[in-house]
């Protein structure tokens, strides 16, 4: 019933599933990726003789949207992608994502949550299951920024999904590694990010942008906090995929995801505290800090959650009560301006905390520990998390 033409042969990858933990389906646009040395010899990274299926238009929407958004800087325009298709029991084992791709990358949620674990040495617990430093909520529609220590110190993966999940990993080829007949595709070239208005007051603390860590980010761009529609009480239905965000032209037509990070000031507590990944005991516990976070800098926008943070994310992501801590959107399809307000809101948010990543790439500390630091935002801007990797 449709005109789409098959994928070619490697673009397409389903690795025999023998048991719980092994593998997901893959599909790369604009190029082809090795983990190992392949049969025909071609050595790991990116196959620069493989001619892959272009990105398709609805993921070069996503990807202007991720500029445009200063999501991802200008430097970093992803030319390629990976969809990760996910069914319950799938996982994705630590790794550190090939330095044939610049940083940083982002990784964009859809279908179901669930945790993707950052840390040094995630081990491998049984099939399908690892131990590691932190664990961060990736909801519905989120976006997450992995730069920095993120990218290039810790290592991530994803446990074994209670459900069905699919992931887009949008990067940019190193020049240098790209297939040899790579053509850069005219539609990505010169995106203009859009211009942020001022930035709002703020409660910055003054330990702001010293600290040196960074990595990681989430966001949900569908998002927006809504006064009127949260307290209304409404749901976000589970597994519902949020077109309103990153893929949405204007204000999303329906509730959004969860946010993954904190608002209220009960739930910035539990999440000043170190959180144990669901999957098995981590052996790196005790080792691991996270700090208090600073106050939020947007307070004006704290959302209120029915449900307390910790109890929430104490809960396998399956388990968690999609209601809680949703954020619900405009729903003025009728509402042009409003829905620019929004965009601008979101900007200077998006703005913000970009260019306060950008001050704290490396490793290093402002207090008296010298371990890297990862460090999580939500696009609402409360406080970011900042993990000791814990090695
Ligand atoms: O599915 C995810 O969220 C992570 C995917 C990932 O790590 C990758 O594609 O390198
Ligand atoms: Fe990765």
């Amino acid at each position: 019933t449709t005109n789409i033409p098959p994928l070619s042969d490697r673009t397409y990858t389903e690795p025999e599933k023998w048991m719980r933990g092994k593998g997901r389906v893959t599909i790369q646009f604009g190029c082809c990726y090795n983990y190992a040395t392949d049969r025909k010899g071609n050595p790991p990274g990116i196959i620069r003789t493989f001619v892959s299926d272009p990105i398709p238009e609805l993921f070069k929407v996503m990807i202007k949207r991720l500029v445009r958004w200063r999501i991802l800087p200008t430097d970093c325009v992803p030319d390629s992608c990976i969809v990760n298709m996910y069914d319950p029991g799938d996982c994705i084992p630590p790794h550190i994502d090939s330095h044939d791709f610049v940083r940083p990358f982002c990784t964009v949620s859809f279908l179901s949550e669930c945790d993707i674990l950052f840390g040094s040495s995630l081990k491998i617990a049984g099939p399908g299951e690892f131990t590691g430093s932190f664990a961060i909520p990736l909801p519905v529609g989120s976006v997450l920024v992995i730069n920095g220590n993120g990218a290039d110190v810790a290592k991530h993966c994803v446990p074994a999904v209670p459900s069905k999940r699919i992931s887009i990993t949008f990067r940019k080829m190193d020049p240098a590694k790209r297939p040899f007949s790579f053509k850069d595709d005219p539609e990505l070239l010169n995106i203009t990010p859009l211009e942020a208005p001022a930035a709002p007051e703020t409660s910055r603390s003054s330990d702001e942008g010293k600290g040196k860590q960074l990595g990681v980010q989430t966001r949900d761009p569908g998002s927006r906090s809504s006064r009127s529609r949260k307290s209304k009480g409404r749901t976000t239905p589970a597994g519902k995929v949020g077109w309103g965000g990153i893929l949405g032209d204007q204000p999303p037509q329906h509730p959004q995801s969860p946010i993954s990070s904190v608002s209220s000031d009960r739930e910035r507590d539990s999440i000043g505290r170190s959180r144990e990944p669901r999957y098995p005991p981590s052996s790196d516990r005790e080792r691991d800090s996270v700090e208090r976070p600073r106050e939020p800098r947007y307070p004006r926008d704290a959302p209120s959650h029915g449900e307390d943070l910790r109890d929430r994310l104490n809960r396998p992501p399956h388990e968690r009560t999609p209601g809680s801590g949703v954020f619900f959107v405009n729903n003025g399809a009728d509402s042009q301006a409003r829905g620019q307000r929004m965009e601008h809101r979101q900007l200077q948010m998006i703005n913000r905390t970009i260019n306060d990543d950008m001050d704290s790439l490396s490793v290093g500390s402002h207090e008296s520990s010298e371990q890297p630091r990862v460090s999580v935002r939500t696009i609402h801007n409360r406080p970011r998390t900042r993990i000791n990797l814990g090695w």
